[in-house]
């Protein structure tokens, strides 16, 4: 299969350029990058991938990426397939989407949240939300990949939300994320003497993931009105940590809890629930989202911790999942699965 990759010199593009690489049914990758460029090496571009790194980074043209490839990845920011992505839906050619510009279904919720203008409301309706593990591609070409705050927190609240476990108005969600997952561009929030040693809430009750996790919510469970969410920067480079907490409904007990994570998750090649709640560490690297839970039967909350590395199961991991189905290819090809050590 060839593939095009948009976007390789920022962190999420780094990472799926790596994972496409290892990937058994891909055999070529084609690497663009803005329309005005010329052809310019990615061991230039991108000095992490080392002096033997021999591939080009090609300028963007349309034409040229649909003749080359049977797909075509977008790793580009916010606001750039809104404005670009056209051609490729008119053409019915496969993309798949790493940004937020087509998980809203609203333009209007888009357009509150991003600031910024909204694709066309068809465009919208046609794209596929790609939450790997609830759902199959099937004969959609325009498939729009979670958030990465999005991805670790669905995947914790999906037994809950879908098996009416939780009091629907009491879900509160503090998730922190490590620093790559603001990407590569410079800000005094992500400045190493900034970050270091440091914690920082930011974009409280604005954060673009708040209306995406709601979609998706209201969908499994229409009672759920809103969610208190919250995310915090903290200091590693890789990660996200999810912290859910919710009101159980009267009458449920724990065993109900263990055994509702245990059955949704039962098939899921990369969503593991364990008996002890998940640190970063033992995600950072591969495409598993680690779960946990504690019931507090005196104050009959809920918590949940959910794990991932934002960069591969919150971006080019999930991604990867969702070629493997929109191409009919065993769901766990090319999926990284061994963590960093130390
Ligand atoms: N980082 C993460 O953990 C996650 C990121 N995402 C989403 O994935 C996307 C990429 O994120 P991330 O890699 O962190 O961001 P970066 O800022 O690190 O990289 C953005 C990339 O987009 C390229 N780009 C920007 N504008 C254009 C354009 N008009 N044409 C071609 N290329 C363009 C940049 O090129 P150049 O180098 O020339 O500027 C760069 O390669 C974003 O939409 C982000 O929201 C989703 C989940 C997780
Ligand atoms: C740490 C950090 O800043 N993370 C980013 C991740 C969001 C992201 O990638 O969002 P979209 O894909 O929806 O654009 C943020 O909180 O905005």
């Amino acid at each position: 299969m060839k593939t095009a990759l948009v976007g390789v010199t920022g962190y999420g593009g780094m990472v799926l350029y790596q994972l496409l690489q290892q990937h058994p049914a891909v055999t070529e990758i084609n690497l663009y990058g803005h329309s005005q460029t010329t052809d310019q090496p990615l061991s230039e571009a991108v000095p992490m991938f080392g002096i033997s790194a021999t591939a080009m980074i090609h300028p963007y043209d349309v034409a040229t990426i649909m003749a080359a490839n049977d797909v075509v990845f977008f790793a580009t920011s916010a606001g750039v397939t809104s404005q670009v992505a056209a051609p490729f839906i008119a053409a019915g050619f496969p993309v798949i989407d790493l940004s937020g510009d087509y998980r809203l279904k609203q333009p209007a919720t888009y357009e509150k949240w991003y600031h910024k203008p909204a694709a066309p409301q068809a465009a919208l309706d046609a794209a596929y939300y790609g939450l790997a593990e609830f759902g199959q591609v099937g004969s959609a070409k325009y498939v729009a990949n979670p958030g990465c705050y999005a991805t670790a927190t669905l995947l914790g609240l999906a037994p809950l939300a879908q098996n009416d476990l939780i009091q629907p108005d009491s879900i509160v969600v503090d998730a922190k994320s490590g620093t790559s997952g603001a990407g590569k561009k410079l800000a005094t929030s992500t400045h190493f003497s900034q970050t270091n040693e440091n914690l920082q809430l930011y974009k409280v009750d604005q954060h673009q993931h708040i209306p995406e996790i709601m979609q998706q919510l209201q969908a499994w469970n229409p009672e759920i009105p809103a969610i208190e969410f919250t995310t915090t920067l903290i200091p590693v480079t890789r990660g996200i940590m999810s912290t859910i907490y919710a009101k159980v409904k009267p009458g449920t007990t724990a065993e109900q809890l263990v055994a509702a994570f245990e059955t949704t998750y039962q098939h899921a090649d990369f969503v593991r629930f364990g008996a002890t709640l998940p640190m970063l560490k033992q995600v950072q690297g591969t495409n598993f989202c680690d779960l946990g839970l504690q019931y507090n039967p005196v104050t009959h909350n809920v918590t949940v911790v959910s794990v991932i590395d934002n960069l591969i199961k919150g971006a080019g991991g999930q991604a990867i999942q969702n070629l493997n189905q929109m191409f009919g290819l065993d769901a766990a090809a090319g999926l990284p699965t061994h963590v960093i050590m130390p």
